[in-house]
């Protein structure tokens, strides 16, 4: 039997406020991963008020706009094959609900942060980092915590998941064809970015659901045991989308894993850095044909689009998310009933590469009956955070002065010139303030 989660949600779905309970939302991934036969199943949904919908698509505000992104192509992206867990032999039913008891854990870090604030270049440090068993033997860093763990974080399969490269991948023939059209007839660059237009908004959440599906399917698959979900996630209905999809994912009976979400928020706010990461995003594969003027410009110009709609994270959110999932385990009578579903989550921040302290605001919650190892991977990728500076940061930092003063070439005065023209006192002041 295939089961597929849905991309297509209502208006209040998406946009829906993130102090909104989980159990007073309806979550078409949910519902549509329940077999429409198991009426213990639909009992769960209408005890926790989920409501199953006929979701159309032509109600949907992610319906894309492009003729050749049609809702049919990427709901065929997200199925998957769970004919070998319709009926699971390890599931106990529990008030009607049928609960695998043997779910194993898996780990979604859910990057945060605006384009070009190395969200990508963390992603693979942290994968480093934690891969690295030996790590603290090659550093004078002291463990934060007793690392002879049983756990060999070695051995987890580790995947990045980019909405860019998602973007990238279904534009290829259709949105950047026409837009290299335009550029080769009219010399006119001015369209190129039009993804990143807010009233563009809708191809671009496509996008992000599309990866994010893709890293559910993989998980679910067990492809993938740490996945890092690496997208702007700039917006608080962004990420109450993604929590939400997670959070269904581990509350479906027919799921194979139960999902740790961990926030982690890049933030970079230094000028030499912006300009440093705005020359090097001129030459990714956005931009591989186009002249350096136009890449600046024209990135410079989405990361102002970025700011003003930038939400950092708050608090709130991650407190609506703890209360949204007790509440839902408050729901059974009595509670402890009720099997654990949630290991934990977090939300930790790196700023300007660890030079200026972010932990005062690190947020970590595990659930009763967490599993040690949770407990572990959220404390690791604690350390990484809290020692980014002295890992990872110190050498960036010097790359970045070297950058900008030292091998002086015409080439790269030139560019050096155009950087500065276009990353002039008061366009940093634009997006910095
Ligand atoms: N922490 C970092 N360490 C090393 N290089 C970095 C770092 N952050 C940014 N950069 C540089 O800036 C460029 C853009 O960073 P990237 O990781 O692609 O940002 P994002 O994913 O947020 O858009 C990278 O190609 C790299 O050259
Ligand atoms: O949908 P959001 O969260 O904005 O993130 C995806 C977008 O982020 C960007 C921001 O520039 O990432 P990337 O640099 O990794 O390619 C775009 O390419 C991509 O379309």
């Amino acid at each position: 039997m295939m089961r597929s989660f849905s991309i297509n949600s209502s208006d209040s779905e998406l946009y829906s406020m993130p102090n909104d309970s989980l159990s007073s939302c309806s979550s078409s991934a949910f519902i549509k991963g329940l077999p429409q036969t198991n009426t213990s199943s639909t009992h769960l949904m209408t005890s926790i008020g989920l409501t199953t919908s006929n979701n159309s698509s032509s109600n949907s505000p992610m319906t894309p706009s492009s003729p050749n992104l049609s809702s049919t192509d990427l709901s065929s992206n997200m199925s998957i094959n769970n004919s070998t867990n319709t009926n699971p032999s390890s599931s106990i039913k529990k008030n009607n609900f049928y609960v695998n008891q043997q779910r194993k854990a898996k780990f979604v870090v859910i990057l945060m942060g605006l384009p070009a604030t190395g969200k990508s270049t963390i992603a693979s440090q942290l994968i480093e980092y934690l891969k690295s068993s030996s790590f603290y033997a090659n550093t004078s860093l002291e463990p934060p915590f007793n690392c002879s763990s049983p756990f060999d974080t070695s051995k987890l399969r580790y995947e990045i998941y980019n909405a860019g490269n998602v973007r990238r991948n279904l534009s290829h023939n259709t949105l950047y064809e026409l837009k290299n059209k335009s550029f080769e007839n009219n010399n006119n660059h001015s369209n190129y970015s039009d993804v990143f237009d807010p009233k563009n908004s809708l191809q671009k959440e496509n996008f992000a659901r599309i990866t994010l599906h893709n890293l559910l399917d993989d998980i679910d698959a067990d492809k993938v045991d740490f996945a890092i979900f690496d997208a702007t996630n700039s917006t608080t209905k962004r990420r109450h989308y993604v929590l939400r999809q997670l959070s269904s994912y581990n509350l479906n009976p027919y799921s194979n894993f139960i999902i740790s979400p961990i926030v982690l928020e890049i933030k970079c706010n230094h000028p030499n850095f912006i300009k440093f990461n705005i020359h090097n995003k001129s030459f990714n594969k956005d931009y591989f044909d186009k002249p350096y003027n136009f890449s600046v410009t024209d990135f410079s110009k989405r990361l102002k689009t970025y700011r003003s709609q930038y939400s950092p994270f708050k608090q709130i959110e991650f407190d609506s998310y703890i209360e949204a999932t007790t509440n839902v385990r408050s729901l059974y009578t009595p509670p402890d009933e009720f099997l654990n579903v949630y290991h934990g989550c977090a939300y930790f921040s790196i700023v300007n590469l660890g030079i200026e302290n972010s932990s005062d605001f690190n947020l970590k919650h595990f659930y009763k009956d967490c599993p040690n190892e949770p407990k572990f991977i959220v404390n690791l990728i604690s350390s990484f955070t809290k020692n980014y500076n002295h890992l990872f940061g110190k050498h960036y930092f010097n790359i970045v002065n070297e950058f900008f003063n030292t091998n002086i070439n015409m080439e790269k005065q030139e560019k050096l010139s155009v950087l500065d023209k276009i990353i002039n006192k008061d366009y940093l002041h634009s997006i910095l303030t």
